[in-house]
């Protein structure tokens, strides 16, 4: 018998790389919380909540039954908010071996401790195969099978060309990478830059101020990843620049969808609300704007945003301020 994949989460991007892989052919389980949620997508085939009108492969089966779903699973990807995933990888441990592929697809960092998810795999399964899957992935359009590429991150070769393999398909690519810090950095940081741009796009702003935007908010990436000692070449890969791209200039995006309902007068918690899902950048604002502070980073667009999101300062107040801050180089990192 063939190993089969395991993924834990029944969101909406575990449901679409576990129904990718089951299309591949592979025998994929997928764990989540909710029997009844479980039970509905085995009889219907469908996540309704998550992405309705979805079919998805006969060869996906949800379970609430972690051990039945990671042991002897040739990978396990996991693909559970940044604020639950240490929690869920705890639980996990207990099925996990130390030949399985340990995939992330989180693209968050956990609260107060500042590490990345591939940190916490490590920390939590310190013999783990460890692997970072990240991107321009907006769920909804795979599950459209709109052509899509991600990148794998691992310093294992092996697991990176067995992940390219089990997930490409006619409509899915995935590329490899060395960078695991790069790479998560890239996809963690630009949810805040997408709230920033839903915001901006919710006031009008022009295609300008729309490239203006984007193009500092890799600038300050960048500058970031230098202090921390990532390599900002990894952004401008698709887990990097590509993913600012799609999450900056698409309303599927959520953290661009919550930025764009504080742009619209809403307060976080009603935009947060109403969006009923996870929006990441929420929480990596924080984040990164306490290691800015501690570590004396310059990113104006963080400050900026975290006063709008976070102290009720007025938008215009805060885009006057950075107005007349004396413009710097352009590419200042490479200088
Ligand atoms: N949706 C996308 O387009 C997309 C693309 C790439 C990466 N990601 C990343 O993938 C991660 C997951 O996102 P998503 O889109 O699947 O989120 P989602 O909001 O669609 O779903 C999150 C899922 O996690 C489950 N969950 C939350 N806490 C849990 C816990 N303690 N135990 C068990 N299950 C729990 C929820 O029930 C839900 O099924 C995020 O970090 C996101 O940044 C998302
Ligand atoms: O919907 P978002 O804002 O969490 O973005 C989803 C993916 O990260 C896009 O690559």
């Amino acid at each position: 018998m063939t190993a089969h994949i395991a993924v834990l989460g029944g969101g909406s991007f575990g449901t679409v790389i576990a129904n990718i892989m089951a299309e591949n052919g592979y025998q994929v389980r997928q764990w989540l919380r909710d029997p009844e949620i479980a039970e509905k997508i085995n009889q219907t085939h469908q996540n309704a909540r998550y992405l309705p009108d979805y079919s998805l492969s006969e060869q996906l089966i949800a379970s609430t039954d972690m051990e039945w779903v990671i042991r002897d699973a040739e990978a396990v990807f996991v693909s559970i908010p940044s604020s639950s995933f240490r929690n869920v990888v705890q639980q996990a441990k207990a099925w996990l071996q130390p030949q399985q592929l340990l995939i992330s697809t989180t693209k968050g960092v956990e609260a107060s401790s500042f590490k990345l998810m591939s940190h916490i795999l490590r920390e939590e399964v310190p013999n783990g195969r460890i692997g970072v899957l990240s991107g321009p992935n907006l769920a909804k359009e795979i599950a459209k099978g709109h052509i899509t590429a991600s990148v794998i991150a691992s310093d294992d070769e092996a697991l990176c060309s067995r992940v390219q393999s089990i997930l490409c398909s006619k409509t899915f690519r995935a590329y490899a990478s060395q960078d695991v810090f790069g790479v998560e950095l890239g996809g963690t940081l630009k949810n805040i830059y997408a709230i920033a741009s839903g915001l901006s796009a919710a006031l009008g702003v022009g295609e300008n101020t729309k490239s203006m935007l984007i193009t500092r908010s890799l600038a300050e990436m960048s500058r970031f990843a230098v202090a921390k000692g990532a390599n900002p070449m990894t952004f401008l890969g698709l887990s990097g620049i590509g993913d600012l791209i799609v999450t900056c200039t698409s309303p599927l995006s959520r953290n661009y969808r919550v930025g764009f309902a504080l742009g619209q007068g809403k307060s976080l918690d009603d935009a947060v609300t109403e969006l009923g899902e996870v929006a990441e950048g929420v929480n990596t604002l924080k984040e990164v704007r306490q290691q800015a502070q501690q570590y004396d980073i310059y990113m104006p667009l963080v400050m900026g945003l975290y006063e709008v999101v976070f102290n009720h300062a007025p938008v215009k107040q805060v885009i006057a301020a950075m107005m007349s801050n004396q413009p710097n180089v352009d590419v200042d990192f490479a200088v």
